[in-house]
């Protein structure tokens, strides 16, 4: 059998795509084929259309699901924090690789750090989360709207049109980008969004016999903090484009493996934040990871709820940046 793997055409996604088809064919020594799919948020792009109203990140994650659907490929692999939190009829997400490094990047004009670029300075982002993080932390940049892939965002600082772009560390690796990086920012001050830096690789649900192959990808320790940090945004209900960042890591107690978790909740404007973190053990078992990282999820979002985080989310937007904001396109 040869396993048809489903990708979107941009770059990022189709070397994602490559991973996942070479360590399917080390693993398990099946052959793999990619297959490239075009979904409206592409279309949407390569048209120039405003984005304004655009789609939502589903679209570049529907389309997939799709083809998946209609027996057209056999797996679809998307980037996990492009994923709607809630799941999909018929499909399975049936392995989640071992992570990337998860943290958000600065790539600055003359190697510059965010605290080195001067008050005034155009930092170009399209995400709320990152808009929210960086104006909490005072510098005085302009944070601007940036749309396109990967090379096009870079170019930005290039042309210097930009003074500096902030991107996911996970894909400029992907891409052999690094590079080009000049600051890793600390997710003490920049938390990352929930899933970032991991791939999502799933199948229909009545395909056993792929569901079945696709497990010798999974990573029971990256399922475990996918599961905490998604279950944060969902009980909070704050889709892809809710100021919302989450991080888990795995570390090793006294008394065996435990989930750490921090997350944080912002107004658009960054002006006020709930952040709080936990931990709990994860047991010997990886088979109980996931539930207890989801358990973990629970017990933190509800922690932040008390605390407010509702009415920070529910605070209207006419605090923030509108070029960021309209700019929101989950274009990797
Ligand atoms: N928003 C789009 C998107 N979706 C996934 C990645 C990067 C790879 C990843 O986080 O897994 C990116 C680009 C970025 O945020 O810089």
């Amino acid at each position: 059998m040869t396993l048809r793997i489903g990708t979107r055409r941009s770059t990022l996604a189709t070397t994602q795509s490559g991973h996942v088809a070479a360590a399917l064919t080390e693993k398990l020594g099946v052959p793999t084929t990619l297959v490239e799919i075009t979904t409206d948020g592409d279309r949407s792009q390569a048209a120039g259309t405003s984005l304004v109203g655009a789609p939502s990140t589903g679209v570049f994650v529907s389309a997939l699901r799709d083809a998946l659907l209609a027996g057209e490929v056999d797996v679809a692999v998307h980037s996990l924090k492009d994923l709607p939190t809630y799941p999909t009829e018929g499909i399975t997400l049936a392995a989640i690789p071992p992570r990337e490094d998860p943290r958000d990047v600065i790539v600055a004009r003359d190697g510059l750090t965010l605290g080195e670029l001067p008050p005034g300075s155009k930092v170009g982002t399209g995400s709320p989360r990152r808009v929210a993080q960086i104006e909490a932390l005072g510098l005085g940049v302009e944070l601007l709207g940036l749309r396109g892939n990967v090379d096009t965002r870079i170019g930005r600082v290039r042309e210097g049109v930009l003074d500096a772009v902030v991107l996911a560390r996970a894909g400029l690796a992907r891409l052999g980008r690094l590079d080009d990086v000049t600051e890793v920012l600390d997710p003490l001050q920049v938390l990352p969004a929930p899933g970032q830096g991991a791939l999502a690789v799933e199948c229909r649900s009545d395909d056993t016999a792929t569901l079945a192959a696709l497990a010798v990808l999974d990573d029971p320790a990256t399922r475990a903090a996918i599961h905490a940090e998604r279950t944060v945004m969902a009980v909070l209900e704050g889709g892809c484009a809710a100021p919302i960042g989450a991080l888990a890591d795995l570390a090793e107690g006294d008394d065996g493996p435990e989930l750490w978790l921090r997350a944080v909740v912002l107004t658009a404007d960054g002006g006020l934040s709930v952040r709080r973190s936990a931990a709990a053990p994860l047991g010997a078992d990886p088979a109980g990871w996931p539930a207890a990282g989801t358990a973990l999820g629970e017990a933190l979002a509800a922690e932040m709820l008390a605390d407010g985080a509702a009415e920070l989310l529910a605070t209207p937007e006419s605090t923030s940046h509108p070029s960021a904001r309209s700019a929101e396109v989950h274009n990797a």
